[in-house]
């Protein structure tokens, strides 16, 4: 044993010998070129190379640094035998990622590829306005050499497609709202966001059945179709215009939509918007994969070209007649004149101009009461793809009810009960969220329930056989200065485009869901 320690001890003493012989021989500059010319040429033996992704970049965090991360987690969470664990702000899901100095492999087309996420200490604390992080982490990639040109551009824009992926599916979706008026937060932003956890589905909208149908799988083509909008030269964008009484579930539906698709909401106030400049502002700041909503559209501007634009329904009236140039939609080259008012030129660029495709896959949805109020060249194909009427609750639309609030299925009733309440429903012309209050009223006693409902529902239809049917019109006052405001439209559009007025958007009840030119410029080119 003596002995052993005997020669470890000379050994080590000839390697101090060495040391201190190269470090005679070659002084600290002579030592960092040999090092770099060992390293060239270990480099040009090795079959692989390496890159570096380091987490911050300059004084900038790598985006590329966080996608890795968020991609590996994907594959480390099945895999990896220690893992870090992460819960990003605003997020409901916990994230696994790579610890410190650990190695994980991926294949993507066949190539394997080696990860390491590498973590050492930061030595020098160079100057920065803002403080870094004490260690400095990144992830090295090794390819084969062979490979690296096959894959790598590929292979990168995949993570970090994947990334943005997880990313939305771990992310709570936001709900944004401009109600600061035009001032921004500390980082510039208009928008102000709280988490969105509205709990309307498709599952639990009591709409006809094809009609939910119809609107999920345009959703679906929609949110599919970037490689028809770019073959197409379209961009990549989709309007739905919401109209019906008040009621009827317009809002519920915006919700399922964002619910369904994993989108966020932006809900324009326009009352707050100051100009078209602020409008467009407001556009620019949106993300891909939204929706940009805009309720009451009717009330917050007036968008035709009415007399009683300075009139007083209570809302602001911000567009001013004698600046609106034409109706088809060639308003979006006008000036304003003014640049304290949101015209409806504005509008019609912030839907349809040329900044509307700052972002993509962006859905605008607007809703009204009224949709008679509204100017034709909003409604379009191209700006408003699809009108889907909310009409009062239908027979099938009452069954998703029952099955919502009291947890009958169809089977669940008696045939006496479901026949009387199809023969009352329509008649009775009650909206979903009035049935709704009747239910919620007795869910403790579904039996109570269902009787009180039936009684409301004749209750109602009776009044409505009585009044001549419900057109959810207040007093004989209201309905004919309506009529006469509608004439003075229809007149006015008439002699600014004729050729509008053929194709005028006179949308009656019958007028369910109108599907825009997309669809069916989809359809053909499928
Ligand atoms: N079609 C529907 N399916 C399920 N629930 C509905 C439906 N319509 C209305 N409701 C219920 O009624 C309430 C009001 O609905 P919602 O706010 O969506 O109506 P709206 O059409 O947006 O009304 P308004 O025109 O006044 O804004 C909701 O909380 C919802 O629970
Ligand atoms: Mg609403």
């Amino acid at each position: 044993m003596k002995e052993y320690w005997t020669s470890l001890a000379s050994l080590l003493g000839v390697l101090a010998f060495f040391q201190s012989l190269l470090q005679v021989i070659f002084p600290p500059e002579l030592r960092f070129a040999f090092l770099k010319l060992f390293n060239r040429i270990f480099n040009v033996f090795s079959t692989y190379c390496y890159f570096d992704i380091t987490e911050i970049d300059g004084v900038n965090t790598n985006e590329l640094y966080n996608a890795v991360q968020l991609y590996l987690s994907s594959s480390a969470s099945i895999s990896g035998s220690r893992l870090s664990l992460t819960r990003a702000l605003n997020s409901s899901a916990i994230t696994f990622g790579l610890s410190n100095n650990d190695c994980i492999y991926d294949s993507f087309n066949g190539v394997t590829v080696l990860w390491e996420h590498v973590v050492a200490p930061r030595q020098t604390q160079t100057f920065s306005w803002r403080p870094m992080p004490e260690e400095k982490r990144g992830f090295t990639l090794r390819i084969r050499k062979k490979d690296k040109s096959v894959i790598l551009d590929l292979y990168l824009d995949f993570i970090m497609e994947k990334a943005n992926d997880i990313r939305r599916k771990n992310q709570d979706r936001l709900l944004y709202t401009n109600s600061r008026g035009g001032s921004l937060d500390s980082r510039g932003h208009p928008w102000e966001s709280v988490p969105f956890k509205h709990p309307s589905t498709f599952e639990t909208l009591a709409i006809d059945p094809g009609k939910k149908m119809e609107i999920m799988e345009d959703l679906i083509n929609f949110a599919n179709g970037q490689s028809f909008y770019q073959k197409t030269g379209r961009a990549w964008k989709r309007g739905y215009l919401l109209y019906g009484p008040p009621g009827t579930g317009k809002s519920s539906m915006i919700a399922a939509m964002a619910n369904y698709l994993g989108y966020d909401i932006y809900d324009l106030e326009l009352t707050e918007v100051h100009n078209n400049s602020e409008l467009r502002k407001l556009l620019m700041k949106t993300s891909s994969k939204s929706i940009i909503v805009i309720e009451d559209i009717d009330c917050s501007i007036s968008l035709s070209n009415r007399k009683k634009s300075n009139g007083g329904s209570g809302s602001r009236n911000y567009y001013v007649p004698e600046m609106r140039c034409g109706g088809s939609g060639s308003g979006s080259n006008c000036e304003d004149g003014n640049n304290n008012s949101i015209t409806l030129s504005g509008l019609l660029n912030f839907t349809d101009g040329l900044w509307s495709c700052c972002g993509s896959e962006r859905i605008f949805v607007f809703t009204t009461n009224h949709i008679k109020k509204l100017d034709p060249a909003l409604l379009r194909s191209g700006r408003m793809d699809m009108h889907i009427f909310m009409n009062f609750c239908s027979y099938p639309a009452l069954l998703i009810l029952l099955r919502n609030y009291l947890g009958y299925e169809e089977c669940d009733l008696e045939e006496e009960i479901l026949k009387e309440l199809e023969l009352v429903v329509d008649k009775a012309e009650m909206t979903p969220a009035d049935i709704s209050e009747v239910l919620i009223k007795n869910k403790r006693n579904t039996e109570k329930a269902v009787r009180e409902l039936l009684e409301a529902l004749k209750i109602k239809a009776e009044r409505n056989v009585k009044n001549g049917g419900n057109r959810q019109k207040k007093n004989s006052d209201e309905i004919e200065d309506e009529e006469e405001e509608e004439e003075e439209e229809q007149e006015k559009r008439a002699l600014e485009s004729p050729e509008e007025e053929e194709g005028s958007d006179d949308f009656d009840e019958e007028d369910t869901c109108k599907k825009g030119g997309i669809q069916e410029e989809e359809e053909k080119i499928k």
